[in-house]
């Protein structure tokens, strides 16, 4: 025993000498010092780096720790075992995320690298305008010193890139309109139930559309490459009730973007019509719709010697929807202009941010001038028609759970027949279903009837109106055709002499 407390004593002796030899080595303005070279030689012989990315950098949330900790939960949810869950403000998504001290493991290129999260008590605050969270939290990315350069910056856009992606994922849509006084942008969330599988149109034409809207999401490197900037525009025109604003909601459904809704004639020149464009977001569709009876087409000509900032082209009286050449030129201060309208969609604002898509609807395409309609500002023109076989198809699968093969194949037929000729719109024909959708066989029946009913007034009616009316829906035909395969440059001041010359013919 004696033996035992006396090596005690020694080792406690030669512990005390050499911290006071320490303390005589590396007084403490040199032991920080001393620390950082021990970490440098440690640093030479690991085949490690550590980055730390904190939560708070300064007084300042640091964006990287945020898309970090979304871009992790992508992977973390099905491999953790033990995971913290937060719910953000406007969003409808749960996320996943690593609780404290908790490590995880991912790939990128090849190269595998790890993340652990620290979370720390932080230290008695000192005064700060702002208040600091008590617990001090951040990433540690672990990599190989050898995969710095080829994964680091490369990684971290990535990682900012996804963490983007799932954001705009778990967020509500928001739909953005124009407040009374007309300031820029109200947003409330966009929840509207429309997507391409309700959307009652020709099959072939809505997948058109679906892979034209994906080519155009994912076309980055395409419009940086060919020198486009990142945007397009579609037009739907049709009769009323036929799906245009429907189809709207499911682009923005199917997109994951945000709907900028523009009353024209709630915007007071072309510079406030600028500015808005500049207030939307990227990942978003503007739309204007009616926009025959937004804007009236008057004189460009006449415009541009009377006055060089407005060229002669305003609202038309909101009252008179019925569509332009009823105009109120520049009185009032309204001097919204086409060009103002051209310079938005297609000029050298339009391109201040980017991914953005423009929709136009219109029940009469040809009422609008064509210098709107060309390649490059409506790239796609879609007509919205009145209900087609295929398209009550699908209204019937939608409001009355009716499967290919669950219909009698007479009835079919019979429908079949008689829809075109009737000319409903698929928003009457959906009110008839929506009435009788407890007793489907009435509904089809009932359907069946008022299909043959309005055929028959159809053929009457046209019988009655004769040849005539033929050559008006042939010229009709023509100028659609026309309209739909838009040339490349069409020329502006053509489109305006001939709308003088139309407006010449109607005086007179
Ligand atoms: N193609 C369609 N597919 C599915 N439902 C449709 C379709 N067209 C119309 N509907 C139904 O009719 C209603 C009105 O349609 P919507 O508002 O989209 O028509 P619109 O073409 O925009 O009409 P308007 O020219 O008057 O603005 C919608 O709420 C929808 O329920
Ligand atoms: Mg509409």
């Amino acid at each position: 025993m004696k033996e035992y407390w006396g090596s005690l004593a020694s080792i406690l002796g030669v512990l005390a000498f050499c911290q006071s030899l320490l303390q005589v080595l590396f007084p403490p303005e040199l032991r920080f010092a001393t620390l950082k070279l021990f970490n440098r030689i440690f640093n030479v012989f690991t085949s490690y780096c550590y980055f730390d990315i904190t939560e708070i950098d300064g007084v300042n949330t640091n964006e990287l720790y945020n898309a970090v900790q979304l871009y992790l939960s992508s992977s973390v949810s099905i491999s953790g075992s033990r995971l913290s869950l937060t719910r953000a403000l406007n969003s409808s998504a749960i996320t996943f995320g690593l609780t404290s001290n908790d490590t995880l493991f991912d790939t990128f290129n090849g190269v595998t690298v790890l993340w652990e999260h620290i979370v720390t008590q932080r230290q008695a605050q000192t005064f700060s305008w702002r208040p600091l969270p008590d617990e001090k939290r951040g990433f540690t990315l672990r990599i190989k010193k050898k995969d710095k350069s080829l994964i680091l910056d490369s990684y971290l856009d990535y990682i900012m890139e996804k963490a983007n992606e799932i954001r705009r994922k778990n967020e509500d849509r928001l739909l953005g309109s124009l407040d009374s006084r007309g300031h820029p942008w109200e947003s409330v969330p966009f929840k509207h139930p429309s997507t391409f599988e309700t959307l009652a149109m020709d099959p072939v034409k809505k997948s058109e559309i679906m892979e034209d809207l994906k080519d155009f999401a994912n076309g980055q490197s395409f419009y940086l490459k060919t020198g486009r900037a990142w945007k397009r525009g579609y037009l739907l025109y049709g009769p009323p009730g036929t799906g245009k604003s429907s189809m709207i909601a499911a682009m923005a459904n199917y997109l994951g973007y945000d709907i900028y809704d523009l009353e024209l004639t709630e915007v007071h020149n072309n510079s406030e019509l600028r500015k808005l464009l500049m207030k939307t977001s990227s990942k978003s569709i503007i739309v204007i719709e009616d926009i025959d009876c937004s804007i009236h087409l008057s004189n460009r000509k006449k415009g541009s010697t009377n006055n060089s900032s407005s060229i002669g082209r305003s609202y038309c009286d909101p009252e008179m929807r019925s569509g332009p050449g009823v105009g109120t030129g520049d009185e009032g201060g309204n001097s919204i202009t086409l060009s103002g309208l051209l310079n938005f969609t297609d000029g050298l604002w339009s391109c201040c941010g980017s991914e953005r898509i423009f929709v136009f609807t219109t029940n009469h395409i040809d009422k609008l001038d064509p210098a709107l309609l060309r390649s490059g500002r409506m790239d796609m023109h879609v007509f919205m028609s009145y209900c087609s076989f295929p398209s009550l198809k699908i209204l019937l699968k939608n409001y009355l759970s009716f499967e290919e093969g669950d219909l009698d194949g007479e009835i079919l037929k019979k429908l079949e027949e008689v829809i075109d000729k009737a000319e409903m719109t698929p928003a009457d024909i959906s009110e008839l279903l929506i009435k009788n959708r407890r007793n489907k066989d009435k509904a089809v029946i009932e359907l069946l009837e008022t299909l043959k009913e309005k055929a028959e007034r159809k053929l009457k009616s046209g019988e009655c109106v004769g040849d005539k009316n033929l050559n008006d829906v042939e010229e009709e035909e023509q100028e659609k055709r026309a309209l739909e395969s838009p040339k490349e440059g069409c020329n502006f001041e053509d489109s305006i002499e001939k709308q003088e010359d139309d407006e010449e013919k109607k005086i007179k």
